[in-house]
């Protein structure tokens, strides 16, 4: 029977065929929304979305579902504990869109700074006003904050030192392959900044990161941007801080935002001159657009020829694992089973396992990661087994 994928967001055409060549079954329903899903995707093997969100139900009704693939970069729309719970992968498509949302992160800076939706709009409506809009700072030599500096981080980072703007950034991780200025507290970066833009991804530590105390460390009439996810932001404190320091504000995204690609929208932000909002369109050019799709199909096309899940985010970082057993071994049918047999016997839960073969298919290495000791006994007794080359065994 052949596998059933579900593509419940937009994708490019091409790529369709690309999987309908690899010959599976392609469900395309661009218009699914969140609600709709738990019983799309009842029947489906494999669910690809962008935006919409994959919830709970829609992981708990699912009979087969094994792979879901974000067609993007952040996976907050995948209810990824559900998933665990229930053994489906979730793999995303890193640093595809990463010069998208860089290059509508540059836009949104010299839009804020030449105050160019304001022009755009005051002509629409007949008015014409050099004067109030001939009050650009200038970007040259001005202090960028970039918090969050991965994929698209680093390609703002390149794109802001072309402008010959001094850059700063800020990330849990060390900084590695862009030269910028590596700084560890928010208080000290932030009253330095002109500008600051925010790459992070949203999770219990980035949410409401950026509160009453983090725009108390920011400049009065600096530049805030975020094209990442609206919760880093605590709106109200936003609002606030606005009033008090003049700040001016673009954003990508925002509370409330329309899970559907139109209709109404609206948002205490709307009518604050200060505030420019885009249509959540970061990831939305047709390259970046493209390169994700190409990367979903790679993804599937991997997985399917070979079990491999590339990008799979929800895998433990850390496990219970605290000793490693390595028994080099005969390649016959039985030996593991006798191994794990003993450990079975010891009550030890096995928290990883891989079995490699040696070239020429006569000895095999099997290494498991335990989460309790094995005894002496237990060792003595697996290397009693005539098919058993050796063994060894540690703390790690
Ligand atoms: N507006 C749009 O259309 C798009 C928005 N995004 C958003 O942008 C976010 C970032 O995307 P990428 O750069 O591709 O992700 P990434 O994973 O490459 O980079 C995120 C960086 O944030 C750092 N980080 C994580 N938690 C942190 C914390 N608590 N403090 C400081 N640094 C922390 C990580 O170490 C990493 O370097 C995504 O998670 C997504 O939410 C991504 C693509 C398109
Ligand atoms: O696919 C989209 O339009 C949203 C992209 C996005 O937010 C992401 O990749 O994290």
């Amino acid at each position: 029977m052949k596998l059933k994928v579900l593509i419940a967001d937009k994708f490019p055409e091409k790529y369709i065929q690309e999987l309908k060549d690899l010959d599976l079954e392609v469900i395309y329903e661009p218009k699914l929304g969140e609600n709709d899903l738990p019983k799309a995707a009842e029947d489906v093997d494999i669910l690809v979305v962008r935006s919409t969100v994959v919830n709970e139900e829609t992981i708990n009704n699912s009979k087969k579902l094994n792979l879901i693939i974000r067609a993007g970069s952040g996976v907050n729309n995948i209810a990824i504990s559900a998933a665990n719970k229930k053994g489906i992968y979730v793999a995303n498509c890193p640093g595809m869109n990463a010069v998208a949302v860089a290059e509508l992160t540059i836009g949104l800076m010299i839009a804020l700074d030449r105050f160019i939706p304001d022009n755009v709009a005051d002509f629409r409506n007949g008015i014409w006003n050099k004067d109030k809009y001939s009050k650009g700072k200038g970007l040259k030599g001005k202090t960028l904050g970039i918090i969050g500096v991965g994929n698209i981080g680093k390609e703002v980072a390149k794109r802001a030192l072309a402008f010959e703007m001094n850059v700063y950034g800020k990330d849990i991780s060390r900084i590695e392959g862009v030269q910028i200025k590596d700084f560890s507290e928010m208080d000290q970066l932030l009253p330095l900044c002109d500008i600051v833009t925010i790459h992070l991804p949203a999770t219990p530590q980035t949410k409401g990161l950026f509160n009453k105390q983090m725009f108390s460390y920011m400049k009065n009439g600096a530049y805030l941007i975020n094209t990442s996810r609206h919760d880093i932001i605590v709106e109200e404190d936003l609002l606030e801080a606005i009033k008090e320091k003049n700040l001016r504000v673009a954003l990508d995204v925002f509370k409330g935002e329309p899970e559907g690609k139109s209709g109404e929208v609206k948002s205490p932000l709307q009518n604050n001159p200060n505030i420019y909002v885009t249509h959540h369109i970061g990831a939305s050019t047709e390259q970046a657009q493209d390169a994700v799709a190409e990367e979903t199909v790679r993804i599937i096309k991997h997985y399917v020829h070979s079990g491999v899940i590339d990008h799979w985010v929800n895998r433990a970082k850390v496990t219970d694992a605290k000793y490693q057993l390595v028994v080099k071994h005969y390649d016959k049918p039985g030996v593991l089973a006798s191994v794990l047999d003993v450990i079975r016997q010891g009550n030890i839960n096995i928290e990883e396992i891989e079995n490699i073969i040696f070239e020429g298919g006569i000895a095999a290495c099997c290494t498991m990661k335990l989460k309790l000791p094995a005894t002496a006994e237990m060792l003595k007794q697996i290397s009693e087994n005539p098919n058993v080359i050796s063994v060894s065994h540690v703390e790690i």
